[in-house]
């Protein structure tokens, strides 16, 4: 018996040993001692493909209607990783500020997502770290600096009379439609600004539509990323498409990017630079990335391109359409904005133009665009952040696999902040901000606090906002000062919103747009 005992004692000393030395050699990752924010419970597989079928803006309503239920931190199992969203202001501030460059990393990107970033080589996928930074260093200092964003300014000029043209066949008594024409006239704009070259119509159309193509077909593609090695055996049709766009942009984009570096290279053998101007792809041609001890491959220029194109149009655009919709509803903003505006300009026939450099005088057309952004938001989310370790918010795990998203729309209609909050009355910034009584100017960097964020903050608050800006005020304030907006006859501006790729109008604005006669 008592050689029994001294048996299993021996062998119960051994596999302890034996579990300790294997803890040693390979430690066992620890168990999160915190928890992931509350969030509804699903099934395992189904529940996290029904989430991937889903669209940002019905997220929006659910996440709205689990607020009583969770609080202002959510998780949502979409996809194969935890989805944290955060509609909190202060919340935000704590991860997108206080510490933001833990909060500036992008999830890995999903397999129909790699194709067109160029697995991951472009600014707004990168994650946070060496490339990133140099390909967003090489955008605001080469293109978007205050001196670059000058010598645009006759494009911008030349980009107003189109859409004057466009606008004024319009007959006072036929409503128009104005969103595609705001959408071509942002397209141009940025098109030069990318390529330098003033493009033919038929080219910018061709670009636009594979463009269009994608942003708007991009959610049918989602569903891909659920197991790709599965979906490209059960769905390859659809694998087909997305690889097929990627050529048709291919198609597009290279021919222009190829006759833009002969051009270029004809400029440096006449070494001549008179009226040059340089334009985005110009700068792409000879970026060398460190790490990789190389330059951009074509794919590369290409994806870059088209972030340029995507990021910097359809939300403009979009901003564009919601703030002069505002406009036509509220005659008394218009009556405003054109007193503004004569005040600086003044009223002679010759005064047809308000130019960039009177734009800074106005601080009511800042106001008008900024409650625009305020109201409606293009993005309702920035785009997904993800953390460069676990980290606790509010108590809770964000764990570094997962995603974190920021409820922009929310954040600017929080009635702690604004009063009133779904009212669009942009004479909340003349009385808070800048008013010329020695306000100060409103933050949209959101450094100390954030009250609205429709650029996101942080690190990666979006480069252009204040090339954004600028186009905005700059169309605002010249598209009223040369026509008279008016709803049709009975008819209300209707506000409910759509989600596409960025947040439209349900109703695409119709207005009557007629010669203003009576400045
Ligand atoms: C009204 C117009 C615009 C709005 C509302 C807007 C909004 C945003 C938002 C919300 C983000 C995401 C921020 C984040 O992830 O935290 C973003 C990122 C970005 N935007 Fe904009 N944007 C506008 C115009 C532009 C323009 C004109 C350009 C350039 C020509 C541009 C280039 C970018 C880029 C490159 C990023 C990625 C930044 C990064 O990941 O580091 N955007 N924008």
């Amino acid at each position: 018996m008592e050689t029994w005992y001294l048996l299993i004692l021996i062998s119960l000393s051994i596999s302890i040993l034996l579990k300790t030395i294997l803890n040693l050699l390979f430690p066992s990752e620890p168990k999160p001692t915190r928890k992931l924010p509350p969030g509804p419970i699903i099934l395992p597989i189904i529940g996290r493909i029904l989430w991937l079928r889903k669209s940002f803006a019905e997220i929006e309503l659910i996440l709205r209607n689990l607020n009583d239920k969770y609080g202002s931190i959510v998780t949502l199992h979409i996809g194969r990783r935890p989805a944290i969203f955060i509609r909190n202001r202060s919340l935000a501030h704590q991860a997108l500020i206080q510490n933001g460059a833990v909060y500036a990393d992008r999830p890995p990107a999903l397999a129909a997502n790699k194709i067109f970033s160029s697995n991951q080589h472009n600014i707004s996928s990168a994650v946070y770290g060496s490339t990133w930074r140099l390909l967003r260093r090489n955008l605001t200092s080469e293109i978007l600096h205050p001196s670059r964003v000058k010598s645009y300014s006759s494009a911008r000029k030349w980009i107003l009379e189109i859409l004057i043209k466009c606008l004024q066949p319009s007959h006072s008594k036929v409503s128009l439609r104005v969103k595609d024409h705001f959408q071509y006239a942002m397209f141009c704009l940025l098109a030069l600004m990318c390529f330098g070259d003033k493009l033919e119509e038929k080219q910018i159309k061709e670009i636009e539509a594979v463009q269009r193509r994608l942003l708007l077909g991009f959610g049918r593609f989602n569903i891909l990323n659920f197991f790709p090695r599965l979906t490209k055996i059960l769905l390859p049709k659809r694998w087909e498409e997305l690889l097929q766009l990627r050529k048709d942009q291919e198609g597009v984009l290279v021919p222009l990017i190829h006759a833009r570096k002969t051009k270029l290279s004809e400029v440096v053998k006449a070494d001549s630079n008179d009226e040059f101007v340089v334009s985005y792809v110009d700068t792409l041609f000879e970026m060398y990335l460190p790490d990789e001890k190389r330059k951009l491959d074509e794919g590369e220029i290409v994806s870059l391109c088209s972030e340029f194109l995507n990021a910097g149009t359809d939300t403009t655009s979009t901003a564009l359409e919601w703030i002069m919709a505002n406009i036509v509803k509220y005659p008394r903003i218009q009556e405003r904005l054109v007193k503004e505006i004569k005040g600086v300009v003044g009223d002679g026939e010759e005064e047809d133009e308000v130019k960039e450099e009177d734009l800074q005088k106005m601080s009511y057309l800042k106001a008008v665009v900024l409650e625009g952004l305020r109201r409606h938001p293009p993005a309702h989310f920035v785009l997904p952040h993800a953390v460069t370790e676990d980290v606790v918010l509010d108590g809770y795990l964000v764990p570094k696999n997962g995603s974190v998203n920021f409820l922009v729309a929310e954040m600017g209609w929080d009635p702690k902040v604004w009063e009133d909050p779904m009212a669009f009355n942009p004479e909340r910034f003349l009385r808070d901000y800048g008013n010329g009584n020695g306000g100060e100017a409103f933050d949209l960097t959101g450094s100390r606090e954030i009250k609205m964020m429709p650029f996101g903050v942080g690190r990666r608050i979006c480069p252009g906002s204040a090339l954004a800006m600028l186009h905005l005020e700059y169309f605002v304030a010249n598209l009223v000062w040369k026509f008279q907006w008016t709803a049709d006859d009975g008819d209300e501006v209707d506000l409910s919103e759509k989600q596409e790729f960025t947040m439209v109008m349900k109703h695409p604005l119709q207005a009557r747009i007629s010669p203003r006669l009576n400045r």
